[in-house]
């Protein structure tokens, strides 16, 4: 709950923007890495999720590691604080230039999502006369029970490599004298609620570790991924994930040695609750089917989730105090899906009232574009107001 001081102090910043509470930040982080101590699991940061560069340089100050998809994300995070022994890089296409800027970094893992890279790998640190250290991505086939758009270890997805190819890939690496197969990856989607799921993808890695120890494999480390959710509903009832539990599924299904490192890599569970979009009512007016409408200066260019997945996010009007109506909130972009929220009941809205679009820090800035030429949103830190 912002206070009215600080409802005033926002009215200084151009809408649309940013609000990240680094105080909930640092109990989030904190208690992830607590919980995470308690088995001695390492965390990796997914700054897929944001890649802020002040958010990224607390959690690095913290001691996480750094979960990266591109050759960008290697840099930034080298950038703003995480060792290079701590990233772990994944990506199903990475580019050539993007294998060797991260082999000259000497990262601690890369995760491999097919036959045909671990080659390019493999050749690719030959001619630097590196060996680079990988982590092969199984695709685990489990269903997450999330929104398809972000479900990631089904036969069907593109991501990690499918049981069919596995026999090919291990005849193969006697070949490739260039990589060390140390670790197994898997990720299997994102805001995953049901723990159950976990439970099943721990019965996948127990089975795939022991298959890679049988054939012959070293693997001293294993990396189950991210995927925790958060609530987008009551985001207050939860600002801080139940990573006790999170954590409390693996330590229970997972049968690996004590000497097997055990890797996560959250991104949205970390980030999420911390991060609020600040936008101003510009217009309101009512439908040809009668219903009233409020269109706002934030738009599927600050925040593109509810577009591209129909997700919702809780919104308080942080100025009005009228009676409550019920409204359909719109973006500004030239396009039908550009709505946040429908028939959502809020005290009435006037041109000038802020709003406060909740559980926004993770995939909201991170995923802003420029389209219809927008300026891209600013952060605004809380420890500044
Ligand atoms: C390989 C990989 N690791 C980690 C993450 C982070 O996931 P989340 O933000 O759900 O924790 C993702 C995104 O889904 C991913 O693709
Ligand atoms: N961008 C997605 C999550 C994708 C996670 C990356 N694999 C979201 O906003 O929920």
């Amino acid at each position: 709950m912002l206070s009215r001081e600080v409802k005033e102090r926002l009215r200084e910043y151009e809408t649309p923007f940013y609000l990240y509470d680094m105080e909930l930040l640092r109990r989030t982080v904190e208690c992830a890495l607590r919980e995470a101590d308690r088995y001695g699991y390492r965390l990796h940061y997914a700054m897929k999720a944001n890649n802020d560069r002040r958010i990224m340089e607390f959690i690095a100050s913290c001691g996480m590691g750094a979960d990266c998809v591109s050759g960008n994300e290697v840099r930034r995070a080298i950038e703003t604080g995480f060792a290079p022994k701590d990233i772990v890089y994944a990506g199903v296409g990475k580019k050539d230039s993007e294998i060797i800027y991260a082999l000259r970094q000497g990262i601690f893992a890369f995760n491999c999502e097919s036959k045909n890279e671990l080659v390019v790998i493999d050749a690719l640190a030959r001619e630097l006369g590196v060996v680079a250290d990988v982590a092969l991505r199984i695709n685990p086939d489990i269903d997450p029970h999330t929104h398809s758009y972000i479900t990631t270890g089904l036969s069907e997805n593109k991501f990690g490599i499918s049981p069919r190819e596995i026999t090919d890939v291990v005849g193969m690496l006697g070949d490739l004298r260039n990589i060390d197969i140390m670790g197994l990856h898997f990720h299997i989607g994102s805001q995953i609620t049901d723990l159950g799921v976990f439970a099943e993808l721990c019965r996948k890695v127990n089975a795939s570790y022991r298959w890679f120890t049988e054939e012959g494999f070293r693997i001293t480390d294993v990396n189950v991924g991210g995927g925790l959710g958060v609530d987008y509903d009551v985001p207050e009832m939860h600002p801080v994930p139940d990573f006790a539990a999170y954590f409390a599924v693996f330590a229970q299904g997972l049968d690996l040695p004590a000497s097997v490192g055990v890797h996560f890599e959250l991104g949205r569970s970390l980030v999420a609750q911390c991060g609020e979009l600040i936008s101003t009512v510009l217009f309101t007016k009512v439908s040809g089917l009668g219903d009233d409408i409020a269109l706002i200066d934030a738009s599927m260019t600050e925040l593109l989730r509810p577009a591209l997945y129909h997700s919702r996010h809780a919104i308080e009007n942080l100025t009005g105090t009228g009676p409550e109506r019920a409204y359909t909130i719109g973006g500004t972009v030239c396009e039908s899906s550009d709505i946040f929220a429908r028939d959502l009941s809020l005290p009435e809205l006037r041109r000038g009232d802020l709003l406060s679009i909740k559980t926004a820090g993770a995939y909201g800035a991170a995923m802003a574009s420029r389209y219809n030429l927008h300026d891209l949103p600013q952060a605004v830190f809380s420890d500044e107001l």
